[in-house]
C-alpha cells in the first residue's frame, strides 16, 4: 500500500509546476553527446512527449556533432574545431546538411511519432525560420559555412505548436541566396528561446551541469550568475562546446526567458526530474 501512495505523492508533487508551466513554451536544446544508445532516446522522447500531453508547448532543436564526425570519418575527411564551431567548407557543409536535416532530425520525429507526440521536423531554410550570413573569421580562422544567425522567423514555429505538433528543428540557416549555413545548435537554440519567448531553455548534454573543473564531476555548480560566468570564460574554466551553451543561456536570461538549464541527459529522464520535482539538478544561470 505505502508503495502505492509513494507513487501518488510523486504525481502530486508535479501539480504545482504543471499548473505553473500549463501553455508555456520550452526550447530544448538535444545535444549529439546523448544520442548514443536507443534507451537513452527513448527517455528523453518520452519526457518531451509527457511535457506535451500535460500542457507545455515542448520545441526540440537538436545537434548531432558526434555523428557527423563520424560520417566524415568514414569518408576520410577530418573534424576540425575552433572554440566549439566546425570548420565547414563546401563539402562538409553538405554532409553536415545530410546528416542534421535528413537522418538525425527525422530519426527524432518518427521516436515522438511512435510515442504519438506528433511532432514535425524541419530546419530552418522551412518557412524562412533561420535567416543566417558568414560568420567571420575566428581566431584568424576561416569557418567557412558557418553562419551567423541574423534573424529568426518564428512564425513557422508557432504555426506548428498551435496546430499541436512538437517543431523539431536541424540548426541549418540559409541566407537566401541559395547558399546553406552550419549552425551550432545551442545557439540557435538560444535564439529561438528569445524569439518565441520560452519559459525555458534546456541544455541536455553529457556532464551534470557547470563544472569549476570541467574533469572533476563533484565541482558542479548548481545556479551561476551572469557576471560569474564572463569570469569563467575569461579564466577559461569554461571551454570547448560549452562555450556556445554558456552565450546562448546569457542572451537568452537578458532577453526575457525565465529560467536556463544544462541538464545531464546521460541520467534517464532528467528532464522529469528538472521540472517537476522540487530537487533542481543541473545547472542555471542567472541574471546578475
Ligand atoms: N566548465 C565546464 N563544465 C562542464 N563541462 C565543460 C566545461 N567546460 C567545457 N566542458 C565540456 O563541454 C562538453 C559539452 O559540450 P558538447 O561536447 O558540445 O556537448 P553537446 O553535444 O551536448 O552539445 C562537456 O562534455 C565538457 O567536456
Ligand atoms: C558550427 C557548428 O559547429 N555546428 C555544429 C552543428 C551540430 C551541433 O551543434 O551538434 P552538437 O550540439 O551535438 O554539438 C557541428 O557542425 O557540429
Amino acid at each position: 500500500m505505502e508503495k502505492y501512495i509513494k507513487k501518488a505523492c510523486v504525481l502530486i508533487e508535479a501539480l504545482p509546476y504543471i499548473r505553473q508551466f500549463y501553455g508555456k513554451t520550452f526550447v530544448i536544446k538535444y545535444g549529439g553527446s546523448i544520442m548514443t544508445n536507443d534507451r537513452l532516446k527513448k527517455h528523453v522522447i518520452e519526457d518531451i512527449t509527457l511535457l506535451k500531453y500535460v500542457g507545455v508547448n515542448p520545441v526540440i532543436v537538436h545537434g548531432g556533432g558526434p555523428a557527423i564526425n563520424e560520417t566524415l570519418s568514414r569518408l576520410n575527411i577530418e573534424s576540425k574545431f575552433i572554440n566549439g564551431l566546425r570548420v565547414t567548407d563546401k563539402e562538409t557543409m553538405e554532409i553536415v546538411e545530410m546528416v542534421l536535416a535528413a537522418k538525425i532530425n527525422k530519426e527524432i520525429v518518427a521516436l515522438i511519432n511512435e510515442m504519438r507526440g506528433e511532432a514535425v521536423g524541419i530546419c530552418g531554410k522551412d518557412g524562412d525560420l533561420i535567416k543566417a550570413r558568414k560568420l567571420d573569421a575566428v581566431q584568424e580562422t576561416d569557418l567557412g559555412y558557418v553562419g551567423l544567425v541574423e534573424k529568426i522567423n518564428p512564425e513557422i514555429v508557432n504555426r506548428l505548436i498551435a496546430d499541436g505538433y512538437i517543431p523539431v528543428i536541424a540548426p541549418i540557416g540559409t541566407d537566401g541566396k541559395g547558399n546553406s549555413y552550419n549552425i551550432n545548435a545551442d545557439t540557435v537554440a538560444g535564439k529561438l528561446a528569445v524569439a518565441l519567448g520560452a519559459e525555458k531553455l534546456i541544455f541536455l548534454t553529457d556532464v551534470n551541469g557547470l563544472r569549476h573543473d570541467p574533469e572533476d564531476e563533484d565541482s558542479r555548480v548548481s545556479a551561476l550568475r551572469i557576471s560569474e560566468v564572463k569570469e569563467w570564460i575569461a579564466s577559461k574554466k569554461i571551454k570547448g562546446g560549452m562555450l556556445p551553451k554558456v552565450k546562448a543561456c546569457m542572451e537568452a536570461v537578458l532577453n526575457g526567458v525565465q529560467r536556463t538549464h544544462m541538464l545531464n541527459g546521460l541520467i534517464s529522464h532528467t528532464i522529469l526530474l528538472e521540472i517537476f520535482t522540487d530537487q533542481g539538478i543541473g545547472t542555471m544561470i542567472l541574471e546578475d
